[in-house]
């Protein structure tokens, strides 16, 4: 039975009174939101790491949620998860903020208050908008602006309503801000990555114009903003309209796989490969991953043993292309096509792992292996499922990656279905948190590849 809540506030600039309303209110709402991580963990304590007043009304907040702590086979998880919340405070709620609404403060100087998501609100973005047009400070937060950067002011808000890890606001349909809600101290790659693939000359990832940042409780990344490229379309939302009309898809995965490539090897000039990846460490990884998975969704328990066989058959295998930066969560909706190109988005990585680990160099299988994935994602969405139509987009995908990297993921067989296999893995614990009714999709793909040659 989870115990009662009492926030013990470490603030920037509060005091008791108003954490102490708001702490029972965000227990119950912080854990339906599509972004909480720990679904399936009780949350035991909420706890306020810093607080600001970012302008009048709205609220900055880190908070931390603990949950039982729950041993597992890859050992004890972290304590609990730090999250990002905007507070939207007004006597009186339009009805158009309805679905952000949060709760009513019942006691201390905010006592009669609605709370709401202020990123729902338009005249908070507007004022988020500003506060990045203007880089300064506001206690503990800092507002970065790239030194070319030229947002206008006034660009009309608008909310992505895409449920998502983060969570996004399209402005004027020129600029998009990427809110992170999962925070981690370090540097985010999301920022990190496209930044440097920008001081290369990348074209393909759109560059960061601005940002936030927090000192404390410790320095950390909290939001993104780039240009918004109106025109696009993701790389899932394509292969689903192909889906559904009986379209052959390749011609549009073989430009993927050579903009994957591309990708790649920017990323390896900006982040010099570290030298060869050690299979036999990666192996071990991967094997602790799936005994931690099983542990949390016991369907994987009578495939461990197939699976394991294609952890082996990497830790003997030759080196296969040196480790390097990486995206960490490729898959179709993470690529955008507009007009005849590919573009490349959200480089944070799997955001359940530490950002330590998403930072580490990996190899570019892990990549590659996500987008296979993907295409078999996309051909299950339609009965009857489409089998043949995910072969010919993952051999073209190969392909078009092949004829610009150099090397041929295919022909690194032990390679790629390792990693395939690992990242099947991590999408049935994201599937099973997040998503159940889609469980089946990656539960399909366990057991094909728990079957050696299978
Ligand atoms: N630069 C961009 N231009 C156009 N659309 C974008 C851009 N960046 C993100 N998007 C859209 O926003 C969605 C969410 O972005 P993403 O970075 O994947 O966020 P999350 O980390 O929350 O999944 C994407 O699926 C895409 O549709
Ligand atoms: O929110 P993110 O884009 O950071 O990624 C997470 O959510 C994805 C789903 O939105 C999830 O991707 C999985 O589902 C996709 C279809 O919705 C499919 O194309 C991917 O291949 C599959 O992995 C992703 O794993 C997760 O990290």
């Amino acid at each position: 039975m989870p115990k009662t809540i009492t926030p013990r506030p470490r603030t920037a600039t509060g005091t008791d009174g108003p954490l102490a309303s708001l702490g029972g209110l965000l227990r119950e709402w912080l854990p339906r939101q599509r972004w909480f991580a720990g679904k399936d963990r009780p949350v035991t304590d909420l706890t306020v790491l810093s607080m600001t007043e970012l302008f009048p009304g709205c609220l900055h907040l880190l908070v931390n949620a603990s949950h039982v702590p729950v041993p597992t086979p890859g050992g004890t998880p972290p304590p609990g998860d730090c999250y990002q919340l905007l507070l939207g405070l007004r006597r009186h709620l339009a009805p158009r903020l309805e679905r952000a609404y949060i709760g009513r403060a019942q006691e201390g100087p905010l006592a009669g208050l609605a709370v709401y998501d202020a990123l729902h609100d338009p005249r908070s973005a507007d004022l988020l908008l500003e506060r990045l047009r203007q880089p300064g400070t506001a206690g503990p937060l800092r507002f970065g602006a790239a030194p070319d950067a030229q947002v206008p002011g006034g660009l009309p808000p608008r909310l992505l309503d895409a449920e998502q890890s983060n969570t996004s606001i399209v402005y004027g349909d020129a600029y998009i801000l990427k809110v992170f809600r999962r925070i981690q101290p370090g540097v985010n790659p999301d920022l990190e990555v496209p930044a440097a693939l920008a001081a290369q000359g990348c074209a393909r990832v759109p560059a960061p114009v601005a940002w936030f940042t927090t000192t404390a409780p410790r320095r950390a990344t909290l939001g993104v903003l780039q240009p918004f490229l109106p025109d696009a379309t993701d790389g899932w939302s394509l292969a689903l309209s192909a889906l559904a009309a009986g379209d052959d898809f390749t011609a549009e995965a073989r430009a993927l796989g050579r903009a994957m490539a591309e990708v790649h090897l920017a990323l390896a000039e900006a982040f010099p490969p570290a030298g060869p990846g050690e299979n036999g460490r990666t192996a071990e990884a991967m094997c602790a991953r799936l005994d931690a998975a099983a542990h949390a969704v016991p369907g994987l328990l009578p495939f461990v043993p197939g699976l394991k066989a294609a952890f082996g058959a990497l830790a003997t295998c030759d080196t296969g292309p040196p480790a390097q930066r990486i995206h960490g969560d490729l898959h179709l909706g993470q690529v955008l096509r507009a007009g005849r190109d590919w573009f490349v988005i959200d480089f944070e990585g799997e955001p359940s792992r530490p950002l330590a680990e998403r930072r580490a160099p990996q190899s570019p299988v892990r990549d590659v292996a996500g987008m296979l994935r993907s295409f078999d994602y996309a051909a299950r969405q339609r009965r009857p499922w489409r089998p043949e139509w995910a072969r010919r987009c993952r051999e073209a995908f190969c392909a078009g990656y092949a004829a610009r990297a150099g090397w041929d993921p295919r022909k690194k067989h032990a390679l790629l279905r390792a990693h395939e296999t690992d990242r099947a893995v991590y999408e049935v614990l994201y599937e099973a948190r997040h998503r159940p009714d889609w469980l089946p999709v990656p539960m399909a793909a366990i057991k094909r590849l728990a079957v050696w040659g299978g």
